[in-house]
């Protein structure tokens, strides 16, 4: 059997934790059932010579969190990981092997859980349900989580909302881009996310993007992430100057995703531009938001 799993964009600016959308780039995961205590993982692409293929995988630690939730012994699995998300950049790619993961452990077992439960599994494991959420239902999803409950609603992503994604040539781990983050922040900020977040479920709903460059505003993440990824001010500065539909940061970083109409591919080209100025290599891919989650 083989698995299709969506990579996320995650924040989509002021949804900090909240909001997340799926991509039309995949990782594929082969698997089938060995003996008990067996265990074997081939990685191709993205990952091939820095994942572990060992117990420590975090596609197995999250295929084994679906036995132990159920108190089964962890039957004997093949994986082989075709993986063409890149790792730490801020395109879900753990979100995507925690998704395979409890997946493939559902379907050894002939499905037992529903996606809900797979999802509240995979919150566990992942710590915010933003990209977990789009990975396994698709297009765009409002998510919470309230200790052990996790709310979700998905949007349908508009036809007209076009997207591209600069990806620079260095890995930034979600876990030292969540250090920099305050512990405490002020009430104008929060009022200022709450604010933009309502535009942006407004513009995404409705599908008129007039706003979106102020809805994508945000001031929870971007400003403390923003000395991480050289360039990113500058980047975002242009983007409002040649009228983009708007910008962020993809996730944790250091990726950045750009909406823009179609036809705008040379004014995006022109935020690459930034990128090389400040000696960054990136790689600029269209990518269309996907109404699909994770598929066999
Ligand atoms: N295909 C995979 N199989 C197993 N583990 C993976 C795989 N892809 C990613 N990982 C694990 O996830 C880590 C990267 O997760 P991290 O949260 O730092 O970045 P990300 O998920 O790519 O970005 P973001 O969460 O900002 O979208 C890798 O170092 C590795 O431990
Ligand atoms: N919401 C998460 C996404 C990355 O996992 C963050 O920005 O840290």
């Amino acid at each position: 059997m083989i698995l299709k799993i969506p990579a996320t964009s995650a924040n989509l600016g002021p949804g900090f934790d909240c909001i997340g959308m799926a991509l039309d780039l995949y990782n594929f995961v082969e698997f089938h059932e060995l003996n008990e205590g067996m265990l074997e993982i081939i990685v191709e692409k993205e990952g091939s010579t820095e994942l572990p293929t060992d117990h420590n995988n975090l596609l197995f630690k999250a295929y084994k969190s679906v036995f132990e939730y159920l108190n089964k012994p962890v039957m004997g699995i093949h994986l082989k990981l075709i993986n063409n998300i890149p790792l730490s950049r801020g395109l879900g790619s753990s979100a995507a092997a925690v998704v395979g993961g409890v997946l493939v452990a559902n379907k050894i077992l002939g499905e037992p859980l529903t996606k809900e439960e797979l999802l509240k599994l995979a919150v566990k494991i992942e710590g915010h349900p933003d990209n977990v959420a789009p990975a396994l239902f698709g297009g765009i999803v409002l998510s919470g989580s309230n200790g052990d409950q996790v709310f979700y609603r998905k949007i349908s992503p508009g036809v007209m909302l076009k997207c591209s994604v600069l990806i620079p040539d260095f890995h930034l781990s979600t876990k030292k881009a969540r250090s920099v983050l305050p512990k405490m922040i002020s009430l104008q900020d929060a009022i200022f996310n709450v604010g933009r977040m309502g535009l942006l479920v407004d513009a995404l709903h409705s599908e008129n993007y007039e706003m979106l460059n102020i809805a994508i505003e945000d001031k929870l993440h971007q400003p403390y992430r923003s000395k991480l990824i050289p360039g990113l001010d500058d980047i975002f500065k242009l983007a409002k100057e040649l009228n983009l539909l708007g910008v962020s940061i993809s996730g944790a970083g250091p990726t950045v995703i750009v909406f823009h109409k179609d036809g705008d591919q040379d004014k995006v080209k022109k935020l690459q531009e930034v990128f090389k100025n400040y000696n960054i290599d990136s790689n600029l891919v269209h990518l269309n938001p996907i109404e699909q989650g994770v598929v066999e």
